[in-house]
């Protein structure tokens, strides 16, 4: 098998006694979805920290395409090939959905946002980013200020954002949330189209799409991983229909 692109070896951290995250890795390979579920406060959104580099471990690596990435910082990281999307938006609300975009093209190529008057002349960056909100299916709305999207637009604008970067991979954040059955067969759509480009390690509470979507299926519990595998084998995990899968449906 080919080496991972995202490759998590003994992440570890602790605040104070409680170990939010505990020994835990994990493999990301090319062309699947991974996704990471577990009850609240299982240590989802710190190990998303923790590989984003928005908080340094304890202990373990974070390895992309086999380079060390665990002392980048967020910014290094991004340009490294990290791909991610939040539950926060990262766009600019009173630009418009191409100039989101355009802004993104642009701190690929010049390694840094700058917010300059010829970046609206640029036919190169306008086409690219044109190009980009056609993929995601967002085209018809590229003069539309971020703030006037619907929130399902706003997140497939998130992801032309973090595509304009040609990432490595990406880190999705709960991207269903907030988005009606509508919205979420749409992304669920899109998702499988984009996990060719770029594997995605996806953190979801939306159960119905992550067992659509995902190639396998990490459970984390107490900042562990109890267990990893495909759809049937995790649905079929006595210990998790105990702890996670028993406690949904309860
Ligand atoms: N900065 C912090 N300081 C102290 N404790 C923290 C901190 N961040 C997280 N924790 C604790 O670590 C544990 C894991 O939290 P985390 O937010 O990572 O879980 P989660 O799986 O993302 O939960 P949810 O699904 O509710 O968002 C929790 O017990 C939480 O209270």
């Amino acid at each position: 098998m080919a080496d991972p692109v995202l490759d998590l070896r003994g992440l570890s951290k602790s605040f104070g006694a409680l170990k939010a995250t505990d020994d835990v890795s994990l493999t990301l390979y090319k062309g699947e979805i991974h996704a990471l579920i577990g009850p609240n406060g299982a240590g989802k959104s710190t190990l998303m920290g923790l590989i984003s580099g928005k908080t340094a471990p304890d202990a373990g690596q974070v390895m992309l395409n086999g380079a060390d990435i665990t002392t980048l910082s967020v910014a290094r990281r991004a340009r490294a090939g990290l791909g991610r999307s939040f539950q926060v938006s990262s766009l600019i609300p009173d630009y418009s959905a191409l100039r989101n975009v355009m802004l993104a093209l642009q701190a690929r190529q010049g390694h840094s946002y700058r917010f300059l008057r010829p970046v609206n002349h640029d036919a190169p960056l306008r086409d690219g980013a044109r190009a980009l909100l056609a993929r995601v299916g967002l085209a018809p709305r590229a003069s539309v200020e971020a703030a006037m999207l619907s929130h399902g637009e706003r997140r497939l604008l998130e992801i032309a954002v973090a595509l304009a970067l040609a990432p490595k991979c990406f880190l999705l954040d709960e991207p269903m949330a907030g988005l009606g059955a509508e919205g979420t067969a749409r992304l669920v759509t899109f998702l499988r189209a984009l996990k060719q480009e770029a594997p995605i390690l996806l953190i979801e509470h939306d159960m119905d799409a992550v067992f659509q979507l995902a190639d396998r299926i990490s459970v984390l519990v107490y900042g562990r991983i109890i267990a990893t595998g495909s759809a049937a084998e995790i649905r079929a995990n006595p210990q998790v229909r105990a702890v996670y899968l028993g406690e949904e449906t309860a």
